[in-house]
């Protein structure tokens, strides 16, 4: 595979990309373009969303692409919201979310980001995941992106709000699963 592979990355969010060439940095192995489009936003669970989108963007862009779908999955809702937070989000913001565990007690979540990848329409989809453990907390910090404020990572005393952002994607579930992919197109090359 050449060094110059251009491949699409799908998303609608500006903060996910912005996020994605932060961590993806200088040394990659591909040419990232992005297209804004808002894919559907699909049912069932978190790898079945991210296979439908990535056949839907794949289509539309009639080439290589890359989507990412997103899912914050609280422990004692069997991990619901799960790739539904979007609309939960939308709804009662962060503050919300922190008291909706409120009458389970139990603040434990998982931050998981999954990238796909697809070579073109009809071509098999490949998965890269990245999950980071973490605390529900009332809402600290910046508000700029999503969750950001309502998620403690373990380890931390900070929310993803607190955290200055180079220190977020040193280890955000995002930075895990855009490391897996950078790995599959190095491997590829050599
Ligand atoms: O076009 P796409 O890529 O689908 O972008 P989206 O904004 O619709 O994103 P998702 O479908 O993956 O939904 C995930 C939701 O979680 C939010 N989100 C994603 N990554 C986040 C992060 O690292 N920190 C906080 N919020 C995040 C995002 O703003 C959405 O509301
Ligand atoms: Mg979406």
């Amino acid at each position: 595979m050449s060094l110059q592979k251009e491949v699409v990355f799908v998303t609608g969010n500006a903060k996910k990309l912005e996020e994605v060439v932060a961590i993806l940095g200088s040394q990659v192995p591909f040419k990232l373009i992005n297209k804004k489009i808002d894919l559907p936003e699909l049912q069932g669970d978190v790898d079945e969303v991210c296979r439908k989108k990535c056949h839907e963007a794949a289509s539309i862009v009639q080439g290589p692409v890359i989507v990412e779908d997103t899912c914050l999955c609280f422990k004692a809702m069997g991990g619901l919201p799960g790739p539904y937070i979007k609309w939960f989000l939308d709804k009662i913001g962060p503050d919300g979310l922190h008291k909706m565990l409120k009458g389970f007690d139990d603040y434990a979540a998982d931050a998981v980001c999954t990238f796909a990848y697809s070579a073109g329409p009809g071509c098999e989809v490949l998965l890269f995941q990245g999950r980071t453990h973490g605390q529900i907390v009332e809402p600290r910090g910046s508000r700029d992106f999503g969750w950001d404020p309502c998620f403690q990572p373990e380890g931390y005393e900070k929310t993803y709000g607190e955290l200055e952002k180079e220190e977020k994607n040193k280890i955000s579930h995002r930075s895990k699963a855009v490391q897996l992919l950078k790995e599959y197109f190095v491997n590829l090359k050599s």
